[in-house]
């Protein structure tokens, strides 16, 4: 048996319309490829606002999302089900992907490529016009309805030829890049997130775009929304600009002290000219 797998439903009916900014036409594209049934692939960094992308898309299209966090010891039972003992019975246990085709929900499997590669092969049947789901232990086939949805979440900074999708894999999903929201977006989500005015929220994006340019520098990944957003809660709270940047923004994406101090100056410089 493998690792416990972290997966989580939510219905849209008992949740209240997730903030999102649309930055491009990811909203069009997905509805389209939602009516169409194909399976779709977010392309993007972490923290960049892919999860909030989807929820907010399973609010708007009113289906159930189960989110599925992967991982390497991922096997396919943990995604299909198995058989579990229960006292003196045997019980058959659905996982999440049965638990998301059965309910015709969407289903996103996140960072698809942490998994093994002969675990992710048991979705090849969901993202063909054959639309169904094996479920080989139980000797059963199930047929996914119209409303079953496969989406999964790629960061192709984090690939190496060693874990990469396969093409027959990657070739199964229309996709939908996601970057860094622009300067003026981002701020106004920094802003709304973590509840403080713009002038602020402004600043610490600035900080995180001049970050970003350093990205192959030392850096091996820019800093994440997410973390701007962290850096506003800490000065909504009382810290300090440039040690709310230093904790959230710096120290968490580089060991490396020489980088930190220097990022530490490019962000003193910002916030000194304003
Ligand atoms: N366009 C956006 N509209 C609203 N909020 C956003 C947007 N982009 C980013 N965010 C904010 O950034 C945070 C991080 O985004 P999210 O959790 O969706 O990242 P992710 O791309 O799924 O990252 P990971 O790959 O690490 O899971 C969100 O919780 C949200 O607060």
């Amino acid at each position: 048996m493998g690792a416990v797998v972290e997966w989580k439903i939510g219905d849209v009916w008992t949740q209240k319309e997730p903030f999102y900014l649309p930055v491009g036409e990811e909203i069009q594209l997905f509805e389209a490829a939602a009516a169409g049934r194909l399976p779709v692939m977010l392309k993007g960094p972490t923290g960049c606002g892919k999860t909030r992308f989807l929820e907010y898309m399973a609010y708007r299209l009113r289906r159930p999302l189960v989110t599925v966090a992967c991982h390497e010891d991922l096997t396919t039972a943990d995604l299909v089900g198995r058989y579990l003992l229960k006292g003196e019975e045997t019980v058959w246990v659905d996982g999440p992907l049965t638990t998301a085709v059965k309910r015709g929900a969407i289903c996103y499997l996140d960072e698809v490529v942490e998994a093994r590669k002969d675990t992710i092969v048991v979705i090849h049947p969901l993202t063909d016009d054959r639309r169904f789901l094996p479920l080989e232990k139980k000797g059963e086939v199930i047929k996914a309805p119209d409303t079953f949805m496969l989406v999964i979440s790629y960061n192709p900074g984090y690939q190496t030829i060693l874990k990469d999708l396969k093409q027959s894999t990657k070739q199964r999903f229309v996709a939908l890049e996601f970057d860094f929201p622009p300067a003026d977006y981002e701020t106004e989500i920094v802003r709304r997130e973590a509840g403080i005015n713009s002038d602020v929220a402004a600043k610490l994006v600035k900080v995180a775009g001049k970050m970003r340019t350093l990205k192959n520098r030392g850096l091996e990944e820019g800093v994440s929304t997410r973390l701007v957003i962290y850096a506003a809660t800490l000065v909504k709270h009382g810290i300090e600009m440039l040690e709310a940047i230093k904790t959230a923004m710096i120290k968490p994406i580089t060991d490396d002290q020489v980088i930190q101090k220097s990022l530490e100056e490019i962000a003193a410089t910002l916030l000194a000219e304003g």
